[in-house]
């Protein structure tokens, strides 16, 4: 697989009051290829938000970045080149806005298209991630669609800038299990058609194991191993990630 990218002793401090500038992450060094689905998993606070965020070049501004991130190609435009999921399609999405209109209005700006353009192309994105009747759902605002409809309109939405890469941040955690698994196979099949990096961010190791092509464990800011599904479950190297596959173990995985 083609490189997209090479971090090298990479650190994201965010920068608070006196001495207060935390390092949110450390020493990363971490090879990304293109069209894999790598995942970023470890327990809360441990960076993997942060890493997703510089990769946009979506940091605050308080935030102090060191090391080396080099890309192969150019650096990409945020919201164009990369499109983002979060946990809570709420934040993607305007609460007075229908829906459709939301989605149209990223396609006008990344894929210089017209508003009827625009509008066909958002019925396409919305049949694209399976929502049944588009028409219907473009003009419904976020409130009016159930959780699992507006995570898979978010997901639209961060298509509709025609992405090289998808970040997914904790994407299903609001859902229940059943529409869980259905995003996320949605997730997993589009990006595999259109050969898009993904980038899927997790605190569950059982789940990503799944479908990551890698598996990469941060703790503490720190890049603790990076392998294969298989390597990371079945032969994990570090006490800490045994510890995360243990902790599932114990709740039935
Ligand atoms: N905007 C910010 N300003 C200051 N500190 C921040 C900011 N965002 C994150 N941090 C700190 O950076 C560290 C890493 O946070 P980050 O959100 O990247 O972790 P995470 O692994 O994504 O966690 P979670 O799974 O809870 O989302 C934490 O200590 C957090 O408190």
């Amino acid at each position: 697989m083609r490189r997209l990218l090479q971090l090298k002793e990479f650190g994201v401090a965010y920068e608070g009051g006196g001495d207060n500038s935390a390092l949110a992450l450390e020493a990363v060094d971490l090879e990304i290829r293109a069209g894999e689905k790598l995942a970023l998993v470890g327990e809360s606070g441990s960076g993997k938000t942060t890493l997703a965020l510089a990769l946009a070049s979506l940091l605050p501004s308080h935030a102090r970045r060191f090391g080396t991130m080099a890309w192969e190609a150019s650096e990409p435009r945020p919201g164009g080149d990369i499109g983002f999921v979060f946990q809570d399609p709420g934040g993607s999405l305007n609460p007075v806005r229908p829906v459709g209109d939301t989605i149209a209005e990223v396609v006008r700006i990344h894929r210089h298209q017209d508003r009827r353009t625009a509008m066909r192309m958002t019925l396409t994105l919305l049949d694209q991630v399976r929502l049944p009747d588009p028409e219907r759902i473009a003009r419904a605002y976020p409130h009016q669609l159930s959780g699992g409809q507006r995570q898979r309109v978010a997901l639209a939405a961060a298509l509709a800038g025609d992405p090289k890469i998808l970040v997914a941040d904790e994407p299903t955690s609001a859902l229940d299990t059943v529409v869980q698994a259905a995003v996320i196979e949605l997730i997993q099949s589009l990006t595999t058609t259109a050969g898009m990096t993904l980038i899927f961010i997790s605190h569950d190791i059982a789940l990503v194991s799944e479908f990551a092509d890698r598996i990469a464990v941060f703790r503490s800011g720190r890049l603790v191993e990076v392998g294969t599904p298989d390597e990371i479950i079945f032969a994990p190297g570090q006490a800490y990630t045994r510890h995360l596959i243990e902790a599932h173990r114990a709740v039935g995985f």
